[in-house]
């Protein structure tokens, strides 16, 4: 077949019907069986009934320490008619798990007999026939059923077996995935650290090795293959050939000029489904090649692993003899307005938390790339195809990544990031390994408004308010009437302007951006960096068209950063932390507070205890300013107290 040109995914299949021509194919279909011996049984699948080869107990025994008797003997003992026993005759010491002596059928427990001589025991209640005494098959009988076929082992199971004689149990070969990455981009994950512009290290292979590992299979990680039909081929027609119950080509499945598994799989087997309306995950290729199963994974992370967990994981329980497990769900409150494509039905990635009684479900980044809207998120809720999207407060269902438990250690902390954040979650995890932080980056305007509907515990706030130079107190009297609330100053953080290593242009300070030789890169309209930058010029009384560059617009502190490093602008206006991540100069103007937003009802909460012990700790304070550009010298003060319509105090 000639190398074929641009492929499109005709006929997209929904979820449900990709997964039914997927798991439709063959509903029979299971790994090989093999013998296991049972003390390395532990998570295996039996592949048909196990039966015991012996009784347990296999021998009268004794379930108490004692002396073992024949009942009868002990007939008609009371308190006012003790009965004496000899030793060796009538009565024989015995210890919990003897065999019984023959001819003996109870056992009296030690602290109801009294030693009368060395060779007389003395009794003043009678025993009843086959008292404390374990008789053989009481637990098992020889040629009971002792585990039914495709039953997951357990460790007690494992011990059933072994008492029962059984020394090997037949068990489903746990299924082997074959992980071929592809992409001439790609670098092995062992030279993560050198890539080069272009170049990206290939982690989805270890993402999925994982996840096969806990769904019980073995996976098999190949080397990266480049993007090259006849590789490619040849790539999976070892893989069909080899041992693996299972394929999975990571990449190349959408329509690029380089994406050629689809051909591939369509050339050498059959392609069940090219492409499925779910968003990540919608390139997804579900084929069979040489009678195995081969899945064409898209090569985005969250893709990978959304279409492993649709059509591979199933698969993979399926092979063992195993239902697949649900997921648990819980029912939340949507913070945003969720736009969604119609005729896709999208994943997307939350964090939870109960605030004010109500389980809050905050959406993350939705980009497939951003394998950190997974590893963030602890949840995520499907949006229907044939939704444009959710309502900000509609009730939805959302899949837990966390266990249950954990939403009520959440605190949820949305509005503008900043990197003391990750140092405040650091810190709560350290002090509480069942707290937990989980923040979302909506703006400081954003935090103000899911604490006004009560949808967050609280929020970070660094708004500027041009015509007093105050932070957050003007936003919260026009924004929070009605809703009390506390500022409390995390930290105050310097805003510089970003310059080459060295200076070249000699920049000192906001006044020379006005020198006709500097071009400056501005943030957009809207931003706080933007609204400081300007009342910073009027503070020099300097015009925006005096700054050269005043109207080229980068929309985050690392944008502005590059712009600067690139030379497409000698100086724009950032945090300390972007000049570092790129090795610039920091000429520090200004200085912004951040504040966290504490609403009233949460400040008696033992979690916002913790996060204030936190906060005024001498380990917090040296950690931040070791991130370098922060004051921490007001950290845990209360910059005001607003009781809904008033300052009571702070202002
Ligand atoms: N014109 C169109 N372009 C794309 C479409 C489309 O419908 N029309 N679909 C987009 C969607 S949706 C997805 S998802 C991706 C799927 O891409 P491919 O499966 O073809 O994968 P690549 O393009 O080769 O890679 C995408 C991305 O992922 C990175 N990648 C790949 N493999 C790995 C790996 N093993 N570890 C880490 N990262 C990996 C790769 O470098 C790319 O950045 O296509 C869209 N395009
Ligand atoms: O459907 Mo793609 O998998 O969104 O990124």
């Amino acid at each position: 077949m000639e190398k074929p040109s641009r492929n499109v995914y005709l006929k997209m299949k929904t979820l449900e019907e990709a997964a039914a021509l997927w798991m439709g194919a063959d509903p029979e279909r299971r790994c090989a069986v093999e013998t296991v011996p049972t003390t390395h049984a532990l998570h295996r699948t039996t592949a048909g009934p196990v039966i015991a080869d012996r009784s347990v107990p296999h021998y009268h025994g004794s379930a108490m320490d004692g002396i073992a008797v024949r009942a009868r003997d002990t007939f008609g003992a009371g308190d006012t008619t003790p009965i004496r026993l000899q030793v060796g005759k009538t009565a024989f010491p015995v210890d919990t798990g003897d065999p019984l002596p023959s001819d003996t059928d109870a056992v009296i427990m030690i602290e109801h007999v009294d030693q009368v001589d060395e060779s007389t025991m003395e009794i003043r209640a009678a025993a009843f026939p086959w008292q404390h005494v374990r008789k053989v098959g009481e637990d098992i009988v020889a040629g009971e059923l002792l585990l039914p076929e495709h039953h997951r082992i357990r460790p007690p199971d494992v011990g059933a077996l072994l008492a029962a004689g059984v020394l090997s149990v037949s068990c489903y070969a746990r299924p082997k995935v074959w992980i071929q990455p592809t992409g001439t981009e790609l670098i092995p994950a062992s030279r993560a650290g050198e890539a080069a512009p272009g170049e990206i290290v290939e982690f989805n292979g270890t993402v999925l090795s994982g996840m096969v590992e806990e769904c019980g299979g073995v996976a098999e990680l190949r080397e990266i293959i480049a993007d090259d039909y006849a590789g490619i081929r040849e790539g999976l027609a070892r893989a069909v050939d080899s041992e693996a119950d299972l394929v999975l080509i990571n990449a190349g499945s959408s329509a690029g000029s380089e994406d050629f598994t689809a051909a591939v799989v369509a050339e050498l087997g059959e392609v069940l489904v090219h492409g499925v309306t779910m968003m990540p995950g919608k390139p997804t290729i579900l084929g069979i090649v040489r009678g195995k199963p081969v899945v064409g994974v898209p090569g985005f992370p969250v893709s990978a692993i959304l279409a492993f967990e649709q059509f591979v994981r199933p698969l993979l329980y399926r092979l063992q003899g195993l239902p697949c497990p649900s997921y648990d769900e819980v029912d939340a409150e949507i913070a945003r307005k969720t736009p969604s494509k119609l005729g896709l039905e999208e994943f997307v990635r939350v964090i939870l938390g109960r605030v004010q009684g109500k389980l809050i479900a905050m959406p993350l980044q939705r980009g497939a790339g951003v394998i950190t809207s997974l590893t963030r998120a602890d949840g995520i809720l499907r949006v229907p195809q044939e939704l444009e999207g959710l309502d900000q407060g509609e009730i939805v269902r959302v899949r837990l990544l966390r266990p249950k438990e954990q939403l009520d250690h959440t605190m949820i902390m949305i509005g503008s990031h900043d990197n003391t954040i990750d140092v405040l979650a650091n810190e709560i995890k350290r002090r509480d390994g069942r707290m937990q932080l989980s923040s979302g980056n909506v703006g400081s305007l954003g935090g103000l408004m899911a604490v006004r509907r009560a949808q967050t515990h609280l929020a970070g706030s660094h708004l500027l308010d041009p015509a007093t130079g105050g932070y957050n107190h003007s936003y919260v009297e026009r924004y929070l009437q009605g809703v009390p609330i506390r500022l409390v100053t995390l930290a105050v953080r310097q805003q510089g302007l970003l310059v080459r290593r060295g200076n070249p242009a000699g920049v000192r300070g906001v006044r020379d951006l006005a020198r006709p030789d500097v071009a400056f890169i501005n943030r957009q309209g809207g931003s706080g960096t933007r609204i400081l930058f300007d009342y910073c010029l009027r503070k020099e009384e300097l015009a925006p068209e005096e700054i050269r560059g005043y109207d080229q617009e980068e929309f985050t502190h690392m944008a502005i950063a590059v712009t600067v490093l690139s030379g497409r602008a000698d100086a724009g206006m950032a945090i300390f932390a972007a000049a570092r991540a790129l090795g610039l100069d920091f000429i520090p103007v200004a200085e912004e507070r951040y504040d966290l937003v504490i609403p009233e009802s949460f400040w008696e909460d033992p979690k916002m205890g913790l996060l204030m012990e936190i906060i005024t700790s001498g380990r917090f304070r040296k950690m931040v300013s070791e991130l370098g550009g922060y004051d921490v010298s007001m950290s845990g003060t209360l910059a005001g107290q607003w009781d809904g319509k008033k300052w009571l105090s702070g202002k």
